[in-house]
């Protein structure tokens, strides 16, 4: 999960059907409000225009539709406008006043990128209402009071929507991750991940390569310098792991008290020693200590059956085991159906 992806969402504009009844409902009133068209086409207008606000007010965060279709249905509210003007010019600030009332609507659907051009739009009307001849100043002030609650209103709903969309990133990123090191968790691995990498590399018919390293004597270090420095020593492991993996593509979990596993997709069993090798000799220079690694690997051939997600995994704890036993400090390596 990645938090800026999550806040992109926050970026597209208010969904196209709301804005197509926008303008509509722009169209609609300017005729409707002129005399003699009469009140209750105005209340009409008026509550289509209420609904458009609650749905606005009530649009989960993250809309479909695009930047451009947004702008383009805005720009159809000018040009409704302007036709209004064009063919009735005496009462053309009432235009203008139906024009920018329903600015309002949109303000609490629409995106900071068109909350600007929406904006800009009132303003625009507002200082050509101010040159007529028969300015009035009721009308003006009604506008302005209008579009600022809109332009308030909006601005609101947009920081709730992005404290909310960031507060379930957030969730949704602690809730596969490890709270010490940082590393995915155990959950993660069992529901996801390796389901996943072993799918996707039987659909190629590529290699998984899956380590699995345990520090050596890691109670001593407990026992010797207490808890809080074994937790030093865990966090540093998982940062060497981390950072001698290859971002985005492989993954480090923590698969148990000072256990990792390393799932590397593209990756043979000789790339997978050499990364452990290389690993144990970062260990030994960095953080003073050793580890023992078990490195089981899997050529999948496209179409045929893959084993079991745990048979990956059981076969690299197999060999870390053997590791163990054979004085710790070194690599066990086979392939899986070797084992
Ligand atoms: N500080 C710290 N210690 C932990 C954590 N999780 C597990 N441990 C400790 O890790 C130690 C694991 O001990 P053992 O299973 O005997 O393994 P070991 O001492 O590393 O011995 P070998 O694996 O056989 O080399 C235990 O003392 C656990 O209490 C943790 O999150 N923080």
């Amino acid at each position: 999960m990645h938090l800026h992806h999550a806040t992109d969402d926050l970026r597209k504009p208010a969904p196209l059907p709301l804005l197509a009844l926008h303008a509509s409902a722009s169209a609609i009133l300017s005729v409707a409000l002129l005399p003699p068209a009469g009140w209750p086409l105005g209340l009409a207008c008026c509550v289509l225009i209420l609904a458009m606000l609650l749905r606005a007010l009530h649009a989960p965060a993250a809309q479909p539709g695009s930047a451009a279709s947004g702008t383009a249905l805005l720009a159809l509210d000018l040009l409704v406008f302007l036709l209004c003007y064009a063919l009735r010019e005496a009462d053309a600030s009432w235009h203008a006043t139906a024009f920018c009332i329903l600015l309002v609507a949109p303000y609490a659907g629409v995106t900071r990128h068109l909350l600007a051009g929406a904006g800009l739009a009132f303003v625009a009307s507002l200082v050509w209402l101010g040159l007529q001849e028969d300015f009035q100043a009721g009308n003006a002030a009604t506008l302005l009071l209008l579009n600022l609650t809109g332009l308030c209103t909006s601005h609101g709903q947009q920081r709730q929507r992005r404290a909310h969309v960031l507060q379930h990133a957030i969730l949704a990123e602690q809730a596969v991750r490890d709270h010490l090191t940082g590393c995915y968790n155990r959950r993660y691995l069992d529901e996801h991940l390796l389901g996943a990498e072993l799918a996707r590399s039987q659909r190629h018919g590529l290699c998984l390569t899956a380590i699995l390293c345990d520090l050596d004597h890691f109670k001593r270090i407990n026992d010797a310098h207490g808890h809080a420095a074994g937790d030093a020593a865990l966090r540093n492991f998982a940062a060497l792991l981390g950072n001698a993996t290859r971002r985005g593509i492989d993954s480090v979990v923590r698969h148990g008290g000072e256990e990792f596993l390393l799932i590397l997709p593209e990756t043979d069993l000789a790339g997978g020693v050499r990364l452990a090798e290389r690993l144990r000799d970062g260990l030994a220079q960095h953080i003073g200590t050793t580890a023992s690694f078990g490195v089981a690997s899997l050529a999948c051939a496209p179409g045929s059956p893959a084993p079991g997600a745990p048979a990956l995994v059981n076969a690299a704890d197999r060999l870390l085991y053997q590791a163990k036993h054979a004085g710790r400090n070194c690599v066990r390596a086979a392939m899986l159906d070797a084992l």
